[in-house]
C-alpha cells in the first residue's frame, strides 16, 4: 500500500502539480478510497452455459478460474444486501453486468443481492458481513433469526 501510495504521489507532482494542489492525497484519503473500492466492487466472473440456460436456471454457474477482474457499476453498487435476495448479478460473456430475477418481484419492490455466501448460518453470516463490509445484517431472514 505504502509504495502504490508513493507512486501516485509521484504522479502528481511529477506532472507539475503543487503542494498545494494535491494537499489532498494524504495516505488516510487513500486508505479511505481503496476501502470503498473494495467494499463497493464486485468480482467478476463469467457464468458457463448458454444465454438461454443461465435464464432458465435459479442461478448461474460460474468458474471459479473464470474471474477477469474487479469493477464498480453505477447503479448494482447501490443494491442493499439480503440474505435471501430476489435478484442475482450475473456476467455472461462480458463484463456487462445483468441481473437476473430469483423469483417474482412486486412492482416496487426493492432489489436486493446477497453480498455471501446465503447458504452459511445466521452466526456465520453476520460475522462476515460485520468484519468484511462494515454493517449488521437486519433482513428479514436475519431478523427471524434464520
Ligand atoms: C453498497 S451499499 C448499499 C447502498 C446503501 N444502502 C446506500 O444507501 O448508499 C452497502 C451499505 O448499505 C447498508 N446495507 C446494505 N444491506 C444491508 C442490510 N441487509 N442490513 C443493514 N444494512 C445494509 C450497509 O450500511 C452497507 O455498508
Amino acid at each position: 500500500m505504502e509504495k502504490e501510495y508513493q507512486l501516485l504521489r509521484n504522479t502528481f507532482e511529477d506532472a507539475g502539480f503543487t503542494d498545494e494542489q494535491i494537499a489532498f492525497l494524504t495516505k488516510q484519503w487513500y486508505i479511505d478510497v481503496l476501502a470503498r473500492i473494495r467494499i463497493n466492487s464486485f468480482r467478476i466472473e463469467l457464468a458457463l452455459g448458454s444465454y438461454v440456460d443461465i435464464l432458465l436456471s435459479a442461478a448461474a454457474s460460474v468458474d471459479a478460474e473464470a474471474a477477469v477482474g474487479n469493477a464498480i457499476y453505477m447503479l448494482p453498487s447501490f443494491y442493499n444486501h439480503d440474505c435471501d435476495p430476489n435478484v442475482h448479478i450475473l456476467w455472461i460473456e462480458s463484463v456487462n453486468a445483468k441481473l437476473k430475477a430469483l423469483r417474482d418481484i412486486e412492482a416496487g419492490e426493492e432489489l436486493r443481492i446477497c453480498y455471501i455466501d446465503a447458504s452459511m448460518d445466521h452466526d456465520a453470516r453476520q460475522a462476515i458481513l460485520s468484519e468484511g463490509f462494515g454493517f449488521h445484517c437486519k433482513c428479514a431472514r436475519c431478523i427471524s433469526n434464520d
